[in-house]
């Protein structure tokens, strides 16, 4: 009874031992305490249950091939390195054959049991004789090792001892298994971990009212808060307030379970801002939104990049110059783009011309010059400006100014071409009517004098070349400036337009018709057979000119002077024949126009007079070398002194005194009558003035006036100029006009006269008779006077006729009321044939001859002067 009540007690105080060993085994795995701890203590357990048993627990590889490790108490540690990683298979000891068995493997005599053939030495060695293992089985059914318990002693296991073995195996399974729960956990945490922390986005959670929970270190790159200013923040205050309403909406959403993805722009700490595309998740823990999780990828450089080319895409496309991309790595090089100018200016569609080479623009007037810099920039790969004939795709040929530019690569791989078309077809069009212009005349569209002479100057050599005949014909209009200035200017252009339409009409292909400006008109002919071809164009040209002419309601006829100048030895510049047909057509005219005159040497020689004459004028205009002589007119009546008239004089520095008839047509050719005619008119005012003031009287003093001095439009203004400042009175000035001057004048003319009578200036008509005025038509005109022309009084007694006409000059002159002065009296019987028909003053050498004004003053001293005033047939004869 005692022993039996020992024995209860020490069974009550084994079960109690090893309920503390479960529970501190429990207590250990619940406090995830290191495995290697909870694998001993279960070792412990088992052997505290069993007398003399020694446990170890062997754990298999990753692969399930051997028991790698082995956790045991109480076995030696050269035992432990013997049979660690033992492969799991048949025969392979206790613990090999259980995990690969999956059961229970009994080795009751370690000694005898086959299963221990490869280890029954060590087992011997470290003396163990029973060995019971069973496999640890996985919740999942793998095997993960075995529990073995061994005995110093064969034995075999009782019921209990089997259930002891097979609950330790039970809680090695479970220790094993947390423990890899466990460390699975760590891991996954750990992968979160550095998916969250190294992701290169921004990744942040916030809680479900919107506050940043977590945000990983990208988070704080992009917003600008560092990572503890992020937590506690609500991400509102990252919003534009533009944005904050959508994205509060957004966040609604997600808090209710949904994802989105968008962008959005966001406030930087710094006060800048970034675009972002957000990713916003919700937080599901069993099936609850407990928050948000935000991926935030920084776009701002690539917005911008995108703003950026989206503006240049939208350049590109809305430009007006046409722009092409073509590819420069596929053979031919394709075009891949082209916008709408392109479309607009080629009249390709883009579906057309995609995949195309830009060679389809060219065409046959593409300069090949311009293409082979073209294909060479391109072969160098290397950026060209050049300018080329295209062709639309209706054929019509324009104008492009193209750019073409390599793109290249990140390595500097040229990948394709831009090319940019500029359509300057305007531009050209524009050029080439300038240069049209520079070498054309506007109003007739001929050509102006300098392409004629870039055509002589072609022309001439190639004729010397072959010994070819070539002529220039300078024709030069009668009597159109009278046209031009009574009819106007736009009847004066219709008028030139028709010459050089008829002209044109007589000219042979490749001559070469040219308009110097005014009425001058220019002709080359290149090629000559005969000098008699030229005068025969010149004949007929004449005749086609002096067909009438009707512009508007006018009719009128226009005849004109052709020179004519042939190639010829000698000739220093080709430009010379322009001006030898210029002196021969000026003779033409001379020679009572209407007719065609060929240059000669004599001619150069008399136009080189000319020349050196003009040059000596001039210097005498400049030097105010000129003289005034004053030649008496005289009454009819008592011979008394009426006034004078003044003639210039040129004394020559070689030739001494010069004639006016000498010098004063040229002057009136040449333009410097201008200034003579001036000089002439204040000098005379003035002498006549000092005469007076001397106390000679007052006489009034006849001045020639010439046509050009009279046309010019300050004509009247200059006059009255010259008496203000001489102080001459009008009365005391009488102007004399040739006959020719006033048959041609317009209704400006007339005018002009009226003033002057306004102004108490008498007009005479000098040299009566030699033009084809009638009396009747000058009487019309505000005009005093007539002077019968010297050649009349010459014959005046000797020939009938002429003492007719004087006669009858005087005659009807005096029936209309005009003063009538002879000139040129040389001799008394002159003189008496004129008395006697009622002549009313004198003028000629009979009385005096042309004087200075020192002799003048001897001359009237010598004679009583008579007064304006007095007896005076010249006032009286005023009408
Ligand atoms: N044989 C001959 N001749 C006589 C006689 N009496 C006068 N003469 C000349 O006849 C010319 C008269 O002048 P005119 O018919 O107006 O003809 C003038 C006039 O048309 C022009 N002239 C002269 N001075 C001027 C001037 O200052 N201005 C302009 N525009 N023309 C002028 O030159 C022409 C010639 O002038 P001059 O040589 O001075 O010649 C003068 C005068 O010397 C005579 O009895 N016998």
């Amino acid at each position: 009874m005692v022993n039996l009540g020992r024995r209860r007690s020490l069974a009550l105080v084994s079960a109690q031992r090893h309920l503390r060993a479960q529970q501190r085994v429990q207590t250990l795995i619940a406090r995830d305490q290191p495995l290697s701890d909870t694998l001993r203590a279960i070792c412990r357990l088992v052997e505290s249950q069993a007398n003399g048993a020694i446990s170890s627990i062997m754990l298999c590889d990753d692969e399930q091939k051997t028991l790698d490790r082995i956790y045991s108490v109480n076995l030696p540690e050269r035992y432990l390195a013997a049979v660690r990683g033992v492969p799991i298979g048949p025969g392979m000891g206790a613990c090999g054959h259980a995990a690969y068995v999956r059961d229970f493997a009994i080795c009751v005599d370690i000694a005898r049991d086959p299963r221990w053939r490869g280890y029954r030495d060590v087992a011997e060695e470290h003396r163990l004789r029973a060995c019971w293992s069973y496999p640890v089985i996985a919740s999942d059914g793998r095997v993960l090792g075995t529990f073995a318990t061994y005995y110093r002693q064969p034995r075999e296991p009782s019921r209990s001892d089997r259930r002891h073995v097979i609950e330790a195996a039970e809680l090695v399974s479970l220790a094993v298994e947390r423990e890899r729960n466990r460390r699975a956990l760590l891991e996954n945490e750990q992968r979160y971990r550095s998916l969250f922390t190294y992701h290169p986005d921004a990744v942040f959670s916030l809680d479900l009212e919107g506050y940043f929970v977590t945000a990983n270190a990208a988070c704080s790159g992009i917003t600008g808060y560092t990572l503890e200013e992020l937590q506690g923040l609500h991400f509102a205050e990252l919003i534009e307030p533009a944005e904050r309403e959508r994205i509060e909406a957004l966040f609604r959403k997600t808090s209710q379970g949904e994802a989105f993805r968008h962008s959005l722009t966001i406030k930087r700490r710094d006060g800048g801002s970034a675009y972002l595309d957000l990713t916003h998740l919700p937080i599901v823990i069993n099936d609850k939104v407990m928050g948000l999780y935000g991926i935030a990828k920084d776009m701002t450089e690539r917005h911008r990049w995108e703003t950026e080319l989206r503006i240049l895409q939208r350049s590109v496309e809305a430009s007006i110059n046409g722009i092409i991309i073509a590819d420069a790595q596929v053979p031919d090089m394709p075009i891949i783009y082209a916008n709408e100018a392109f479309e607009r200016i080629t009249g390709y569609r883009r579906s057309e011309i995609l995949g195309r080479n830009c060679r389809v623009l060219q065409g046959s007037e593409s300069d090949p010059t311009a293409i082979a810099r073209l294909r060479q920039a391109i072969t160098e790969r290397r950026e060209i400006n050049v300018t080329l004939c295209n062709y639309r795709k209706d054929g019509t040929p324009f104008w492009n100014n193209l750019y073409l530019a390599p793109v290249r690569d990140g390595e500097g791989r040229v990948t394709h071409f831009v090319g940019v078309q500029h359509d300057i077809s305007e531009r050209k069009a524009y050029e080439a009517k300038l240069s049209f212009h520079a070498s054309h005349d506007a109003l007739t569209g001929l050509a102006n004098r300098s392409l004629f002479e870039s055509h002589l100057l072609r022309e001439v050599p190639l004729a010397q070349r072959h010994g070819r005949q070539l002529a220039v014909l300078f024709v030069d209009l009668d009597d159109f400036k009278p046209i031009n200035d009574s009819l106007g200017h736009e009847v004066g252009d219709q008028v030139l337009i028709q010459v050089s339409q008829r002209l044109a009409d007589e000219l042979a292909p490749g001559d070469t018709l040219a308009r110097f400006g005014g009425d001058e008109f220019v002709i080359l002919l290149p090629k000559l057979h005969q000098e008699e071809a030229a005068v025969r164009l010149a004949e007929r040209l004449l005749t086609c000119i002096g067909r009438p002419y009707r512009v508007e309601e006018h009719e009128f006829y226009i005849g004109a002077s052709v020179g004519i100048a042939f190639l010829h030895d000698g000739l220093h510049n080709p430009v010379e024949l322009i001006q030898q047909a210029d002196m021969a057509m000026y003779r033409a005219k001379q020679r009572g126009r209407n007719a065609w005159e060929c240059f000669t040497d004599e001619l150069n020689d008399e136009v080189s007079a000319r020349m050196a004459l003009r040059n000596d004028l001039q210097e005498a205009i400049e030097a105010g070398s000129f003289e005034l002589h004053y030649q008496p007119l005289l009454d009819a009546g008592d011979e008394s002194v009426l006034g004078f008239e003044a003639l210039v004089r040129w004394k020559h520095p070689v030739r001494g005194y010069l004639s006016p008839g000498t010098f004063i047509p040229l002057a009136e050719d040449t333009g410097q009558i201008g200034p003579i005619s001036e000089w002439v008119l204040r000098q005379a005012c003035r002498d006549m003035c000092r005469l007076s003031a001397e106390g000679y009287g007052q006489f009034r003093v006849s001045v020639n006036l010439s046509p050009l001095q009279f046309r010019r439009a300050n004509f009247l203004a200059n006059l009255q100029q010259v008496l203000r400042e001489t102080g001459l009175s009008p009365q005391a000035l009488e102007l004399e006009l040739t006959e020719g001057v006033l048959m041609t004048e317009t209704a400006t003319a007339v005018a002009t006269l009226h003033r002057l009578r306004e102004m108490g200036v008498e007009v005479s008509i000098d040299d009566f008779g030699t033009g084809f005025s009638s009396l009747s038509y000058l009487k019309q005109l505000p005009i005093g006077k007539i002077k019968i022309d010297r050649s009349f009084i010459r014959d005046v007694t000797t020939h009938r006729h002429d003492g007719a006409i004087v006669q009858g000059i005087i005659s009807m002159a005096h029936h209309l009321g005009l003063t009538v002065v002879a000139e040129g009296i040389e001799e008394p019987q002159q003189r008496d044939f004129l008395a006697a028909h009622g002549c009313d003053v004198f003028q000629g050498f009979l009385f005096a001859r042309p004087m200075p004004l020192d002799r003048l003053r001897r001359y009237l001293n010598e004679r009583r002067p008579r007064r304006i005033g007095a007896k005076d047939p010249l006032a009286s004869a005023d009408k």
